[in-house]
C-alpha cells in the first residue's frame, strides 16, 4: 500500500492526466473529487495521460462528502499540500494510507476542507511566486512520501 494522490476538483485536463501518467509510473491510485472541469473524453487528458492513464487506478468520488465517506471505510490521514501552510512537505513523515490532497488549480480548496485537513503541508517557493503547477507539485510530493517510505520501483 501506498499514499494516493487525491485531487480536489480539478479544472485543468493536461495536469490530471500528467498526474495519472505520474502515479502509473509510481503505481499509486488517484482518487478524484468531482464535479472536474473537463469529462473522461477530453483530449488533452488523453494526450497529457498517454497510454499510461489505461494503466493508472482512478478512483472517482462524486464530492467531498462522498470521498469523507470512503475515508471511513479506510482509516487514512488526510495530508492536504497548500501554499497556506507553515509545516515543509519534507519536514513531514509520511504513512503509507496518507491522502495527499491537492486543490484545484483556480482556486486550491475552500475553508471547510482546508479546516479537515489532518495535516497541512507546503512546498517552499521563492519570494514573490504564488503557486507551482498542480501536477508539478504532486509529483514532488509523491517522490518524498515514496522515497521515506521506501516505496520506489527499483531500477
Ligand atoms: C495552481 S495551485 C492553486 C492555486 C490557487 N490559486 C490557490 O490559491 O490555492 C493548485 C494546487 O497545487 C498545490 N500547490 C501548488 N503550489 C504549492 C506549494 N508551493 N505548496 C503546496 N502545494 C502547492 C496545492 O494543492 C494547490 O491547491
Amino acid at each position: 500500500m501506498c499514499p494516493s494522490i487525491v485531487l480536489y476538483q480539478p479544472d485543468i485536463a493536461g495536469n490530471t492526466g500528467t498526474i495519472l501518467r505520474l502515479a502509473a509510473c509510481f503505481g499509486l491510485t488517484v482518487e478524484l473529487i468531482e464535479p472536474a472541469g473537463f469529462d473522461s473524453s477530453d483530449r488533452a487528458l488523453k494526450r497529457a495521460g498517454m497510454d499510461y492513464a489505461a494503466m493508472a487506478t482512478l478512483k472517482r468520488h462524486v464530492d467531498w462528502s462522498a470521498f469523507l465517506a470512503d475515508c471511513e471505510q479506510r482509516p487514512g490521514r488526510i495530508v492536504l499540500l497548500t501554499t497556506k501552510a507553515t509545516t515543509t512537505y519534507s519536514d513531514f513523515v509520511f504513512q503509507e494510507n496518507d491522502r495527499l490532497l491537492f486543490g484545484r488549480e483556480s482556486a486550491g480548496v475552500p475553508d471547510d476542507v482546508h479546516a479537515r485537513a489532518d495535516a497541512r503541508l507546503t512546498i517552499p517557493m521563492a519570494a514573490g511566486a504564488r503557486s507551482l503547477n498542480l501536477a508539478v507539485s504532486a509529483g514532488i510530493v509523491a517522490a518524498e512520501a515514496m522515497r521515506q517510505g521506501g516505496w520506489l520501483l527499483d531500477a
